[in-house]
């Protein structure tokens, strides 16, 4: 579900949890992506932050099975690209176990596959792709976006009890946005455009916002960062294709794909611009592509997503 499914229960609100301190290790790296080894290429996840559809974080689950995958390669090599596909719902109440191929081992590339399993059924299956670093005089990179710095923004929890605030706002959106702050996700957002945020106005289906781990991971274990990104990329990504669409409402909205490519080096804990746009949507599905960038301008990683997207039935008019 993305950030614009509407839940229909009429639950009480509950109450905002502490912030986590940026001294404080990130629950991503002490617990999320720590993985049980339960047998040679075979490890179970935990769950943590779980979205209002109460169906497995997608991030979460390609978080895991990249974890999975880099244990049975050598310290030498790093992800460069992944490709997974969401084929079940994640259930929330039993962990995942991830069940590792090694496909090929070569001498520059190391390819695995990754299962992820529950009730002895795949939800994810996922290939990830390993390279040596091997610098080459053919280098070129788009240009950042300029954007105000994060530190001149408000948190996507400031923007929601902004607009908690408002007195008109419908009870179900309500009580949508204070489960979102009830239950705290790992991560960190500052929307560039706050008015974008609250859909007080229409635009192209195009949005950015500065993004990083809550809590402190460290310099040092690329392997996790990238895991991190991982996590990250896949928050607040299939919901921009509704920008364009204030007045619709959604029913369902799950990723279906997602892919990665990552250029380089960067941390997970540090700021980094999402910058995502959805060129296309239609047959009840959306494309959706995002560039992560380091705030020095250098691009760190590129993602792209199909989710699928289905909408709540117009209301009868005739009857009103
Ligand atoms: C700027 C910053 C702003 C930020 C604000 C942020 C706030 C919140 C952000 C939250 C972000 C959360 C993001 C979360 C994204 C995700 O993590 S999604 C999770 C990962 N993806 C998945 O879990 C998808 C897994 N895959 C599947 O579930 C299946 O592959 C599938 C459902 C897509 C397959 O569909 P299908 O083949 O149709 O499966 P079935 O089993 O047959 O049916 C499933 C249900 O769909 C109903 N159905 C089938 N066909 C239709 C149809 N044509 N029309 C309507 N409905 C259909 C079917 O009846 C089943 O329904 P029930 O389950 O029986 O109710």
């Amino acid at each position: 579900m993305s950030e614009h499914e509407e839940k229909e229960d009429g639950d009480p609100l509950p109450e905002c949890p502490p912030m986590v301190s940026r001294d404080l290790k990130s629950i991503l790296v002490t617990s999320v992506l720590q993985l049980e080894e339960i047998d040679v290429g075979l490890y179970r996840g935990k769950n943590h932050w779980i979205p209002l559809s109460r169906r497995l974080f997608g991030g979460q689950i390609i978080g895991q099975a990249l974890v999975a995958a880099a244990k049975s390669v050598g310290d030498h090599l790093y992800a460069h690209s992944l490709h997974c596909y969401f084929v079940r719902a994640g259930d929330p109440d039993i962990p995942v176990l991830y069940n590792v191929d090694r496909v090929r081992d070569g001498r520059s590339f190391c390819v695995r596959s990754v299962k992820a399993i529950q009730r002895g059924e795949p939800i994810l299956v996922l290939q990830a792709s390993f390279h040596l670093d091997q610098p080459s005089p053919l280098m070129h990179q788009f240009s950042m976006p300029e954007v105000p710095p994060p530190e001149d923004l408000l948190s996507l929890e400031d923007l929601i009890r902004f607009v908690l605030g408002k007195p008109d706002l419908e009870q179900k959106v309500k009580q949508g946005f204070n489960k979102v702050l009830a239950n705290e996700v790992p991560i960190e957002v500052r929307p560039v455009n706050p008015l974008q945020f609250s859909r007080e106005v229409t635009t192209e289906p195009k949005r950015m916002f500065w993004v990083r781990a809550r809590g402190h991971i460290g310099e040092g274990n690329m392997k996790l960062h990238v895991c991190v990104a991982a996590y990250i990329s896949d928050y607040s990504f299939l919901g921009t294709t509704m920008m364009s669409y204030p007045a619709k409402r959604v029913k369902m909205m799950a990723s279906l794909d997602h892919a990665m490519w990552f250029h380089n080096t960067f941390r997970a804990d540090e700021w980094m611009l999402y910058e995502v746009d959805s060129p296309w949507a239609g047959g009840s599905r959306g494309l959706v592509q995002g560039r992560l960038w380091r705030r020095d301008g250098v691009l760190a990683a590129s993602c792209c997503q199909e989710g699928l997207i289905r909408l709540t039935a117009p209301k009868d008019r005739s009857k009103l």
